[in-house]
């Protein structure tokens, strides 16, 4: 049986869990070096930038603990259908919380924002950016699924990820790596999303979730697992010891699952 996943729970966001994040990152960043010389994450929209910004935007403390920003290639884990300026984009919040932030002189990251031209027609809107990533991982036909260094991801409070919605039909999808939604419960409700096999398969995937809005969820998360249907339970099964949380310790108050003590 693949061993649980990880939860990592802190006091602070800014003084522990940032800094547990970013060493965490950080050795994704380089275990993916080593495998081919560019790191390849994709990243959720929500509450993630900003803690993703206090993690990674804080000063290097040594050589060991360098984010290689020219290495990046990054992705987006789900993606609404609106233009990059407007503020309901997952580009544009992270733009604004991390990308524009980067320290002057930095060589910046290879970005992978979504074809707006396709706005209008959601599926052409996903198939254009499953060729991206066909391009990046090299041609569909050879690989079966796009195998991501990291996926960085958030949980919403009914239990979401990505755009993948609790007891949606979109759950389901087998083949496609990247699926449209027309539908999504949360506002606005035309997006994008990578589809849960491609989520299970990444050699790493760490969910952020804080504040104490989150404790009910991640009981039923934590506690009914798999069993209670909730998108973000189905990844920590397929994914196993691969997942990893880091909340704080409002987000898990009164949740009973073994923490884990963080270490790499
Ligand atoms: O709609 C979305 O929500 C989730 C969760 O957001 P959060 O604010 O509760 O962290 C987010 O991960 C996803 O990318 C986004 O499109």
């Amino acid at each position: 049986m693949a061993k649980q996943a990880n939860l990592y729970s802190f006091p602070s966001v800014k003084d522990n869990l940032a800094p547990a994040l970013r060493a965490y990152v950080i050795s994704c960043q380089d275990a993916g070096l080593a495998r081919h010389n560019v790191f390849k994450v994709a990243v959720s929209g929500g509450s993630l930038p900003k803690t993703l910004a206090q993690a990674l935007l804080a000063p290097s403390s040594g050589p060991n603990d360098e984010v290689k920003w020219d290495k990046w290639e990054i992705f987006f884990a789900d993606e609404r259908a609106v233009p990059l300026d407007h503020e309901d984009s997952n580009y544009f919040l992270l733009k604004q919380e991390l990308l524009d932030k980067l320290p002057a002189g930095t060589t910046p990251p290879t970005v992978h924002p979504i074809d707006v031209e396709y706005l209008n027609d959601t599926q052409e809107l996903a198939d254009q950016y499953e060729q991206v990533l066909v391009r990046s991982f090299a041609s569909r036909d050879s690989v079966k699924l796009p195998i991501f260094d990291l996926l960085l991801l958030g949980c919403g409070p009914d239990g979401h990820t990505c755009s993948l919605f609790p007891g949606h039909e979109l759950l389901r999808e087998t083949s496609a790596w990247v699926a449209p939604i027309e539908d999504s419960p949360k506002p606005p409700p035309r997006r994008v999303t990578l589809t849960l096999p491609v989520v299970t398969h990444a050699v790493r995937v760490a969910f952020v979730a804080t504040g104490s809005g989150k404790k009910e969820i991640m009981k039923q998360i934590f506690e009914e697992g798999a069993a209670g249907g909730l998108p973000c339970a189905w990844v920590n099964e397929g994914a196993g010891e691969r997942a990893s949380w880091f909340v704080d310790n409002d987000a898990v108050e009164g949740v009973s699952y073994p923490r884990r003590p963080f270490s790499l």
